[in-house]
């Protein structure tokens, strides 16, 4: 009895049927769209009833189950008398949460919350966003992808690995979802900023596509995780008897470009032109040759080159209102000439360029980058890897940092080196001496990578640095004064942006969006924020933010004849949020 399957009315007790219609946005637009009878009138769902619905995470309401609930779906003993509501549950997940010091150990709370009660998950986690997000994500996250093997449990995603080479689409249609709408992929290899960790960077991906529907409003049942597993040069997860992934150094060359291939071509075949691939944490040799490979066949972006560029440069519109001048008047220094350090700067150049007469080429000789070797100078242009010759101008050759901070004199500067602690004393100083407001952003992750901390650049610039991390560092009072330091992770563009992308039915993914995205985000920054220094708006009004991004997102893809959702809406902030998926439980009848 326990397993019997019901056909269940869930109509009267829904207050609005429109934002609730199969639980999320996927029935309300694309392919998928409901017709506008289904929209008003009481919709049909299947589900599991008795022992079975308890132990199905994404109807499971614990003990939320209403006193008829209990009686029509077979739970009458199989839960105590008590009946809470889902704030009730949620108070007491947070007091669960917050009562334990390890932050691991609250990762791990959360991804059992999230194997036992999907709907609780998310609303944990949009309603305590500031709070969650360490945990959810970066730093925590890192952490959890180094000891995946020891707190592995139940495994969440889709692993395609060498073994599964000739049978990818066979996989992808073992995975119990069908309308899928969001793919964020790994292959591990450049996780964060701490390098090889194999398969088991699929926390990556899991944590990615649950912002992707706390912070933008994707359906939980539209996302899907994938790790590409092709090895690892990893010594230490080799020998690592827990560990979870192929056992054998990574494939490279052709045998990983046509299981890439083949992981590409069964995507499209299963579900569309219109599902979005989001690539992640691949490491630079292969990032960018993927991109420029599959952006013109795919509806594709690579978030540590594109989303963290869009990011950055919001963060760098918004600082104008407090430092002046356009963004053609600043000149921007890196230390990091990899994926996010080369598409940041050539996002800045192209922003530049579409606002001003400078040719890009012009515009990016206001950008310089440094790498391990020193700064990307002409005289090195034959021996850099491609993408990094665009940055390689004429001047000296120097080696340090320091040495091109005092030679360059920067008003910004930007750490894309996965290295932890190398803007120094003397660099940050340095830039303190050259500007009133140095604006310095240290972008590595986890909080380990970063290039210097909050306190750092507060104290050495005594006060005067706009500051912003990858990974969040808290508040920090300095001579009295109370600074917020920015945090300017991909984390505020990819959601939005990739929901954008999705309810606008695009089908390819152009630069323009990205600059639509900056924009919109930077518009969120209000005079208040302003005052305290800070250049991005709090993360508490990340769902309205990702709408205000959707829309402008949308708006380009229509502009740009690259949407396939007709017709057009009206307002698209309006359509947007009426897209959004929300958490709170929904009555089974
Ligand atoms: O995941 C994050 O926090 C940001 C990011 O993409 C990275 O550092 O690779
Ligand atoms: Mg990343």
């Amino acid at each position: 009895m326990s397993s019997t399957l019901k056909q269940l009315k869930d109509g009267e007790s829904v207050i609005d049927p429109k934002s609730t219609v199969g639980g999320g946005v996927d029935d309300v637009y694309g392919e998928d769209r409901a017709s506008e009878d289904q929209l008003i009138t009481p919709w049909t769902v299947s589900v599991a009833s008795g022992y079975t619905l308890l132990r199905d995470p994404h109807h499971n309401k614990g003990l939320a189950f209403t006193e008829r609930e209990r009686d029509s779906h077979y739970l009458r003993g199989l839960l105590p008398p008590a009946v809470a509501t889902q704030e009730l549950q949620e108070k007491k997940l947070m007091q669960n949460i917050r009562s334990y010091e390890v932050p691991l150990h609250k990762y791990v709370a959360m991804m059992e919350l999230e194997e036992r009660n999907e709907r609780l998950f998310y609303k944990l986690l949009i309603d305590n966003v500031e709070e969650l997000l360490p945990v959810v994500y970066t730093p925590t996250v890192g952490e959890a992808c180094q000891k995946y093997g020891s707190i592995f449990k139940r495994p969440q995603g889709l692993y395609i690995s060498l073994k599964e080479k000739g049978k990818i689409l066979e996989v992808l249609r073992n995975w119990p979802e069908r309308n899928i709408q969001v793919i964020v992929v790994t292959d591990g290899e450049r996780i964060l900023g701490l390098g090889d960790l194999g398969c088991q960077g699929m926390g990556i991906p899991v944590g990615k596509l649950a912002l992707y529907t706390a912070l933008g409003g994707v359906r939980p049942s539209a996302c899907l995780p994938v790790t590409i597993d092709v090895g690892t040069n990893n010594q230490k997860l080799l020998d690592d008897e827990f560990y979870i992934g192929l056992r054998q150094k990574r494939a490279t060359g052709k045998e990983y470009y046509d299981l890439l291939e083949e992981f590409m071509s069964a995507v499209k075949q299963n579900y569309g032109e219109k599902v979005l691939i989001q690539f992640e944490d691949f490491a630079n040799h292969n990032a960018f040759e993927l991109l420029a490979k599959y952006k013109t066949s795919h509806l594709v972006f690579n978030d540590d080159i594109q989303g963290t560029a869009s990011v950055v440069l919001a963060g760098l519109i918004a600082s104008l209102k407090l430092l002046g001048g356009s963004l053609a008047d600043h000149t921007f220094l890196f230390l990091g000439a990899g994926e996010a350090g080369t598409g940041i700067a050539e996002l800045i150049a192209l922003e530049i360029s579409s606002k001003t007469n400078i040719p890009i080429e012009e515009a990016r000789k206001k950008i310089w980058l440094v790498d391990s070797k020193g700064l990307i100078v002409s005289s090195r242009k034959e021996s850099l890897q491609h993408f990094k010759k665009s940055w390689a101008h004429e001047h000296e050759p120097l080696t340090t940092l320091l040495d091109a901070v005092k030679a360059i004199k920067p008003s910004v500067l930007i750490g894309t080196s996965g290295v932890g602690q190398t803007f120094t004393k003397d660099v940050v100083e340095a830039m303190a001496a050259i500007n009133e407001r140095p604006l310095i952003m240290a972008l590595s992750n986890p909080t380990s990578q970063a290039e210097c901390t909050a306190e750092q650049a507060y104290t050495w610039t005594e006060g005067r640095v706009i500051f912003s991390s990858g990974s969040p560092f808290d508040p920090y009072e300095y001579n009295g004064n109370l600074f917020i330091p920015g945090q300017a992770n991909n984390a505020y563009i990819f959601p939005g942006l990739g929901f954008g992308l999705v309810i606008s039915g695009a089908i390819r993914v152009h630069d323009e969006m990205l600059l639509a995205a900056s924009e919109a985000l930077a518009n969120q920054v209000t005079q208040e924020h302003y005052d305290k220094g800070m250049i991005y708006p709090p993360l508490t009004n990340i769902r309205k933010i990702s709408a205000h991004i959707a829309a402008n997102v949308a708006a380009k893809a229509f502009d740009l004849g690259l949407a396939t959702r007709l017709p057009r809406p009206a307002d698209l902030v309006k359509y947007a949020e009426s897209c959004m998926y929300t958490p709170n439980y929904r009555t089974y009848r």
